[in-house]
This record gives structure tokens, sequence and C-alpha cells, in this order.
């Protein structure tokens, strides 16, 4: 979508890309990041791992420029093959006004910024499903049995399958609920002076809305710290939405790719647990904690996958 072609699993740049990602949202993380948030000046002169995320910000960016600019190259118009392609025909629609924002730095940006959104929450998610799915065999073995009722062994699943799969469908929203990946949201400023909850917010508060503290919210969550499918079912086994599950945010700003996202992790959770059993390798104990970056992800772990 954002490139206009898939990339192969073993393309060196894309692992290459995938790897600056994943270390960068780390790094924002950690304690580099926050002391450079903290002392922004004082940290640009100073040697550390803060550092990194600007040398991985540039390798990224030279990236989305080659892509650009081999887009420009064959460019045509009257048929725009991807975003790139499109934001190009507003480049030339808004040229006689700067302000609309259509420039080719925000090109890049935009880019980067889809395709950062795009790709890490999704598989650090999945990833959280391989967890989960081992530390509870049970609940592994009662995915598989709709999966196998529903859609069987010889087609793959396709996204009208959800509506009959209510289990394997809040099997995958427990998991965004106890993977909560954005535990602080994306950081926003009030834009001008506000009021909220009795609060005074003069323009330019940066403002962290804790995504946390409602999807472990005690009042609301039957189990709020233990993985339970049963908060999104009714007593006939039919799912129920939840108004604190809110893992891609909500309002105005909530993810842009949520619907996107949420086609994603039922095709792929579906089609990997069709396929194959998941098990811990003896005698490792699975770590659940995570570790906190700009995401919320798992340590690394191994797996052992048996085909079914
Ligand atoms: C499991 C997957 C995902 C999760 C949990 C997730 C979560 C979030 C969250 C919490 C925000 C911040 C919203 C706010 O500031 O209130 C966000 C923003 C955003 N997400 Fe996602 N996201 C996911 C997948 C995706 C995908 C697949 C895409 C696009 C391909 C995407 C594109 C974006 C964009 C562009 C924004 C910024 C929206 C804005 O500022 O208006 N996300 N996402």
């Amino acid at each position: 979508m954002v490139f206009g072609h898939r990339f192969d699993y073993s393309d060196q740049n894309f692992q290459m890309l995938l790897k600056l990602l994943s270390e960068t949202l780390q790094l924002e993380g950690s304690i580099w990041g926050q002391l450079y948030e903290a002392f922004p000046t004082v940290m640009n002169f100073l040697p550390g791992r803060h550092n990194e995320i600007f040398r991985h910000y540039k390798d990224l960016s030279a990236f989305v420029r080659g892509e650009l600019e081999k887009h420009k190259q064959d460019w045509d118009p009257s048929a725009p093959r991807d975003y790139i392609d499109s934001f190009l025909a507003e480049i030339e629609h808004n040229a006689h006004d700067p302000a609309a924002g259509f420039d080719e730095f925000n090109l890049i940006m935009c880019a980067l910024d889809l395709f950062l959104a795009g790709t890490e929450t999704t598989s650090t998610t999945l990833r959280w499903a391989l967890l989960y799915m081992m530390k509870y065999p049970d609940i592994q073995e009662k995915v598989q049995a709709e999966i196998d009722r529903v859609i069987g062994q010889s087609r793959q699943p396709t996204m009208a399958d959800r509506a009959d799969m209510p289990y394997t469908d809040a099997v995958i929203h427990e998991i965004q609920r106890m993977g909560n990946i954005v535990p602080l949201n994306a950081f926003r400023m009030a834009d001008k002076d506000t009021t909220l909850g009795g609060y005074f917010l003069p323009k330019g508060t940066a403002i962290m809305t804790n995504l946390t503290s409602v999807m472990f919210d005690k009042t609301v969550w039957q189990t709020p710290d233990t993985f339970n499918p049963g908060h999104f079912l009714d007593s006939d086994g039919k799912f129920v939405r939840q108004d604190a599950f809110m893992p891609f945010s909500a309002g105005k700003r909530v993810c842009l790719g949520e619907q996107l996202a949420r086609m994603e992790l039922f095709l792929f959770f579906v089609f990997i647990f069709q396929k194959f059993s998941f098990s811990p390798v003896q005698g490792v104990e699975l770590n659940l904690e995570g570790q906190i970056g700009a995401t919320l992800t798992p340590v690394p772990f191994k797996i052992c996958a048996s085909l079914r």
C-alpha cells in the first residue's frame, strides 16, 4: 500500500528496516530516550545510545527517499499505484499553497509513519498471541476446535468467518488487552487552552493518556490481571464489545489503521493456529512481563511449532 510492492521475507533491505524500526522504538522508551526527552540541549552534545535513534531515523528516511525517487521516474498521475503516487499528486495540486503541508519532506515522514505504525504494532501483537497461547494450551485447543469447526483444514480463513467465531474473536481481543502494546498511547498536545476533568491545561501542554488504566481497570474487568477471553463473551458464548477495550485509543485521533490491523490480526492468527500448534521449549519459563520501549513488546523467546 505504501511502496506499491511486497517485500520478500528474505529481502536484506527489508530485514534491516524492520531491525532499525524495532530498535528505534526500544531506544525511544529506554533511559537514553528519556534522558534526551528531559535534557535535549545537553544530550545533543553527549555520546550515548540516544544518538542511534537519530542515525536510525536518517537511514530509514534515506530508504524512503530512495523509494520516492524510483516512484518519480515512472510516475503516471492518472494511474496512482500506491500511497506515494497519491501523495505526489497532492504535492502537484497544492504547489501554490505551501501551508497545505504537501511536500516531499512530509511525504517521507508520512510514509515512514505508516510503515512504522503498520508493521511493528501488528507483529508485536502476534508475538503476544503466540506467548499467551503457549501459556494457556487449553485456550489454544479451544481456538483450534473452533477453527476446525467453522473453516476446517482445506481452505484459508476469510473475514466473513469472524462472525461465526466468537471464541477466537474474544481471544484476540483479550490478547490485545493484556498485550497492551501502546501502554501510554501516543503523546499529544493541547492546541488551545482547555479544561479537562476540572484541570486547566494551557495551550501547548503535553498530554499522555494512559491506556493501561482503562484496559486494566478493576471496576470494569472481572479479572483485570489475568488472561480471560470471558471478558468478551456473554453467558451464551456470544461475542460482546467492551467500551474499555481501547488498544487503538479513542476519539478523533484514534488509530488510523484500526480496521486494517483488526483484519490482519484475525487472518494471521487464525491461519497460523489452523496449521500449527505451539508449545514452550521444555524447562523454559515463559516471560509475560514484556519490555517497555515506545511499545510494550515480549522479551525474545523460543517456541516449538508443530504442524497440525
Ligand atoms: C495492533 C495494531 C495496532 C495498534 C494496537 C495501534 C494503536 C495505535 C494507537 C494507540 C495510536 C494513537 C492514537 C491516539 O493518539 O489517540 C495509533 C495511531 C496511529 N496508528 Fe495505529 N495501531 C495499530 C496498527 C496500525 C496500522 C496497521 C496502521 C496503518 C497501516 C496504523 C496507523 C496509525 C496512524 C497513522 C496513527 C496516527 C493517527 C493520528 O495521529 O491521527 N496503526 N495507533
